[in-house]
């Protein structure tokens, strides 16, 4: 797969998607946005993965947002067409939401923005000491009524959430830490150590638990589509069955299916 604006990586198990401009701090175009898609739509489907990790390139910057600089009334545009908001920045964030494995935010440095709604519907955030996290939305006229206020709220309750948002203020990693928006804070050098550390952990789990505790916790705040990610989890397992495929063995062999060995 050819990317321009992001890197991805795949290696043992795990793979590294990486928002590569670091020259606009890791800001995004609605290419960055299309290319992250693909690659987030690629670990979903290859079985090879059960870990994702989502960062950015160098130690200055995870994720800034929208790039600020080719913002005009249509989104971010640049080198193609501005995406609409639902397709671009909704859409990664629901994928980052519902593929079935864990994504890992490895915040190594500035989550600002849409970065920041990155950072908060991963499963789990791992920052560096030197990170500074937080929303700028009513600063640069903008705002997320969606994914970035519903889980930022889930992860630091409503009076926090508020004053982020409305604040525009930056917070330390630690700061972080303390109000529940990330789960660990490690010097910058140990970054990635840690990671791989969380990495292998997670690739030691049966991959249908983790499939299945993630579904699960959306369930409820997702409505029908909560609800659905959890029942069609358990479908794709039910088609593994051969109570399942009793009923197209018996289509294909023209009888009625037996299913009375199946009842418990
Ligand atoms: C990150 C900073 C605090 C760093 O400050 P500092 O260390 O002083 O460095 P700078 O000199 O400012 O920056 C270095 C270099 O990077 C460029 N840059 C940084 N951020 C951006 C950016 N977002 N866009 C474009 N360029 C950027 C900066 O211009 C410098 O380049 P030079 O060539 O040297 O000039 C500080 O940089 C900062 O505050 N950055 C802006 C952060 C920001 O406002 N982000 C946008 C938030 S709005 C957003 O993300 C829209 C998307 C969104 O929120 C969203 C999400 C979900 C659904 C819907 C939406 C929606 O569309 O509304």
């Amino acid at each position: 797969m050819n990317f321009e604006e992001i890197i991805y990586e795949k290696e043992n198990g795990v793979a590294r998607i990486t928002i590569n401009r670091p020259e606009k701090y890791n800001a995004c175009t609605s290419l960055t946005l299309l290319e992250l898609n693909k690659a987030l739509t690629d670990a979903w489907v290859d079985a090879a993965v059960g870990v994702v990790i989502f960062t950015g390139t160098g130690k200055k910057a995870f994720c800034t947002g929208g790039d600020q600089s080719i913002r005009d009334k249509s989104g971010y545009a640049g080198t193609i067409a501005a995406l609409p908001v639902e397709v671009g920045w909704q859409t990664v964030s629901h994928l980052i939401r519902t593929i079935p494995k864990p994504v890992i935010a490895r915040v190594n440095g500035y989550a600002i923005g849409g970065g920041h709604v990155f950072q908060v519907v991963c499963d789990l955030s791992i920052a560096a000491e030197t990170a500074k996290l937080g929303q700028a939305g009513p600063k640069v006229g903008s705002f997320d009524p969606g994914y970035g206020t519903g889980d930022l709220v889930r992860a630091v309750g409503l009076k926090k959430a508020k004053e982020i948002w409305y604040m525009c203020q930056l917070y330390t990693a630690h700061e972080a830490l303390e109000m529940g928006l990330v789960n660990k804070v490690v010097p910058l050098d140990q970054l990635d150590s840690e990671v791989d550390q969380w990495c292998q952990a997670l690739l030691e789990k049966s991959p249908t638990a983790l499939k299945m505790l993630k579904y699960a916790f959306h369930a409820e705040t997702d409505g029908v589509g909560g609800i659905t990610n959890l029942g069609v989890g358990g479908l794709s397992m039910y088609y593994g069955t051969d109570e399942s495929l009793e009923g197209r063995n018996a289509f294909m062999e023209k009888r009625k299916p037996d299913y009375s060995n199946y009842r418990k």
